[in-house]
């Protein structure tokens, strides 16, 4: 017998009382880790991420324009859409797949797979619907996306400018011939009838006059282009990336592009290999695996033979404009 026995009418509110406070206070720890790699939500990252429970508790901070705050996009996955940090804005066949690809392998950026379109094709849309496009991001961490045809887009500088003056901007850029033959190659594949490369490249085959209707050709006019985003964006925003070296050198120019975003350079020669098959460097894991990565069968097409002439009268027409993007950029390429 109890030497001070629990009256039972207490007995009976107390006990189920304790017993319910527990199991809140158990549900609540044990969902704060799991709930934090839920599907679609952020590769854990290194170290110090603060987790869900943190963030309930940590979060006073001023948050960013345009971030998504509300309960329900909290409760239905760890972190917040935001609108991006930084853009990969061309060039169309530049190599801004596997830049894509490479950096998502970062636990500090998470990088929505498709391209959005948002500045150029899709911008009555309206910020809401692209934001909702991105992956949800803890603190700390930056979101990308990227779209080639922003490059040459004429809105899309002072589009995006008016959604972040801040707004880091990546160009991967290859050399604008073998650029115009990947882009002829791809169209190619899609549409077997299209007429012959000459025949797109030349006005008048016979005085070698270059069509510069052809959108094709426009594109690697790069100086044309960086001029309409210089008058939005200072230079110091705008990272260029050499798609030649992107393929020779991977870690190198991933390396750049780590200390452009302000991250640390996790990404180091030590997640490429080359794969002879392919041609081309690939992932050792790609991103959520544990398995080795190449990207797909339209990367790395094998492009159709042109006549050396051909290519010889494209490398005249591009060189002028090649000098005066090295001269804006401070970087020789080295296409001549
Ligand atoms: N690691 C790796 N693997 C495969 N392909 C690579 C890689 N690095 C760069 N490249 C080059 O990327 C070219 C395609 O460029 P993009 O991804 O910018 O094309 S697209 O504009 O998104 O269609 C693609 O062009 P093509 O060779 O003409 O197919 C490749 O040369």
């Amino acid at each position: 017998m109890d030497a001070n026995p629990v009256p039972p009418v207490r007995r009976r509110i107390v006990l189920p009382l304790c017993t319910m406070l527990f199991l809140c206070l158990y549900m609540f720890y044990s969902c704060a880790g799991p709930c934090a790699s839920l599907p679609g939500s952020a590769p854990s990252a290194p170290s110090a991420q603060p987790g869900l429970l943190s963030q309930v508790l940590l979060r006073a901070e001023p948050r960013a324009p345009g971030e998504d705050t509300s309960i329900s996009s909290f409760y239905s996955g760890s972190g917040t859409k935001k609108l991006p940090q930084a853009i990969i804005i061309g060039v169309k066949k530049g190599g801004t797949r596997a830049l894509l690809e490479f950096l998502r392998v970062h636990p500090d950026i998470r990088a929505v797979g498709a391209e959005p379109h948002f500045f150029d094709r899709n911008y009555d849309k309206g910020l809401d619907w692209y934001r909702d496009l991105m992956p949800r991001t803890l603190d700390g961490q930056i979101t990308m996306e990227k779209t080639p045809s922003y490059f040459v887009t004429k809105e899309a500088p002072a589009r995006i400018s008016a959604m972040s003056k801040d707004a880091k901007l990546i160009v991967v850029v290859r050399d604008p011939v073998t650029r115009v033959i990947s882009d002829y190659t791809q169209t190619l594949s899609k549409r077997p009838d299209i007429p012959t490369f000459e025949s797109l490249t030349f006005k008048n085959r016979t005085t070698g006059l270059i069509d510069i209707s052809w959108s094709a050709i426009q594109i690697g006019i790069y100086a044309k282009h960086l001029e309409n985003w210089l008058q939005y964006f200072p230079m110091s925003q705008i990272l260029f990336v050499s798609g030649e070296r992107l393929i020779t050198d991977p870690a190198g120019e991933l390396g750049r592009v780590q200390d452009f975003l302000g991250l640390k350079r996790i990404i180091t020669d030590k997640h490429f290999y080359f794969n002879k098959t392919k041609g081309f460097p690939c992932l050792k894991k790609a991103e959520g695996s544990s398995k080795p990565h190449c990207l797909g069968k339209t990367k790395g097409r094998t492009h159709p033979d042109i006549h050396p002439k051909v290519v010889q009268r494209l490398r005249e027409f591009y060189r002028p404009f090649n000098m005066k993007f090295y001269q804006m950029t401070g970087q020789d390429f080295g296409w001549d």
